[in-house]
């Protein structure tokens, strides 16, 4: 089985330190949702994985072996980002051809479809592209490569809702016909929620959460009910977040409830992925801790 790893990968851009010991294993055949907060270090994590840039210190390695520079392991994965490897004067078609020849076994039969369904004409040179469809080609070439590890960053960028919910759609269909890890780099959350199978946050630099989402959502807890009540509830649990209804409270917890008997004026549900995204990177109250 394939595993991609980061091992203790740490950067700093001059004095600002963006990754610190980050450690992270993606297995074979998962879709990882990797999630953060404006300039949290995504991107440059990616980057780091697919060699494009260097960890101060760390290293990225597939099946044991070290990426750096290591043409073989590097083939096995693909990085589609808003960098733009490709000169404006090539056409598509170019672009395609050149592909195959680095990766070998472009899917054309499947490029072909989704060239028809999203409509774009491959004749037309890159540079040409409108953001949404400079975005749609970059997601074709990195759906047909033949490639273990999808690496998306920011996948839909600029694609309207229909074109969203096409290339979900496609995305899955693709993995389910051939399965293989993807990495999803999105600030849409509630869009792959039911996508991902594990979800990772990245924070400060660091990782908050590295789990499946079942998991994770099985530790959320939203308590609502009388103000008073809650608050006996849910005293000494890992409360990350509230809302207040007049004098109806809704505390959000996070973590496993232990055996305290529940009051029959209070309910207890589970809050979604987006909800728990916001209260753990937003610091609430300063008592939040994950719970890896
Ligand atoms: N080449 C660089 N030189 C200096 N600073 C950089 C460089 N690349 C990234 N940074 C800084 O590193 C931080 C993390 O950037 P990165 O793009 O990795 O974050 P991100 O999580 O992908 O953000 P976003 O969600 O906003 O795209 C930001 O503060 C950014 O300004």
């Amino acid at each position: 089985m394939s595993v991609l790893e980061v091992n203790h990968v740490s950067k700093s851009f001059g004095s600002n330190t963006i990754l610190q010991d980050i450690n992270l294993a993606f297995e074979e055949n998962k879709i990882y949702g990797l999630l953060g907060r404006n300039g949290a270090g995504k991107s440059t994590l990616l980057n780091i994985m697919t060699n494009r840039i260097f960890p101060d210190a760390g290293d990225v390695k597939l099946d044991s072996e070290n990426i750096n520079d290591n043409d073989t392991k590097l083939g096995l994965m693909y990085l589609m980002s808003e960098v733009n490897l490709y000169s404006n004067g090539t056409t598509l078609k170019q672009i395609i051809s050149d592909t195959e020849l680095m990766y070998g076994d472009f899917d054309h039969s499947f490029a072909a479809r989704l060239i028809d369904e999203f409509g774009i004409d491959i004749n037309q040179k890159f540079g040409k592209l409108s953001t949404g469809y400079n975005s749609i080609f970059k997601l074709i070439l990195a759906l047909c490569v033949p490639v273990k590890f999808v690496l998306l960053d920011e996948p839909v960028l600029g694609l309207d809702a229909n074109h969203r919910e096409l290339f979900y759609s496609e995305l899955i269909q693709s993995y389910s016909d051939n399965p293989r890890t993807f990495i999803i780099s999105t600030h849409l959350i509630e869009e792959v929620a039911n996508i991902i199978s594990d979800v990772i946050v990245l924070d400060q630099g660091r990782i908050m959460l590295d789990q499946p989402v079942e998991d994770v959502l099985a530790k959320t807890h939203s308590v609502v009910g009388p103000a008073k009540d809650v608050e006996r509830y849910t005293k000494g649990l890992n409360v990350i977040g509230h809302d207040t209804m007049g004098t109806i409270k809704a505390n959000y917890v996070y973590g496993d409830l232990d055996d305290r008997p529940l009051p029959d004026t209070v309910q207890l549900s589970n809050f979604d992925l987006q909800k728990l995204f916001i209260f753990l990177t937003n610091k609430y109250e300063g008592s939040m801790h994950s719970e890896n």
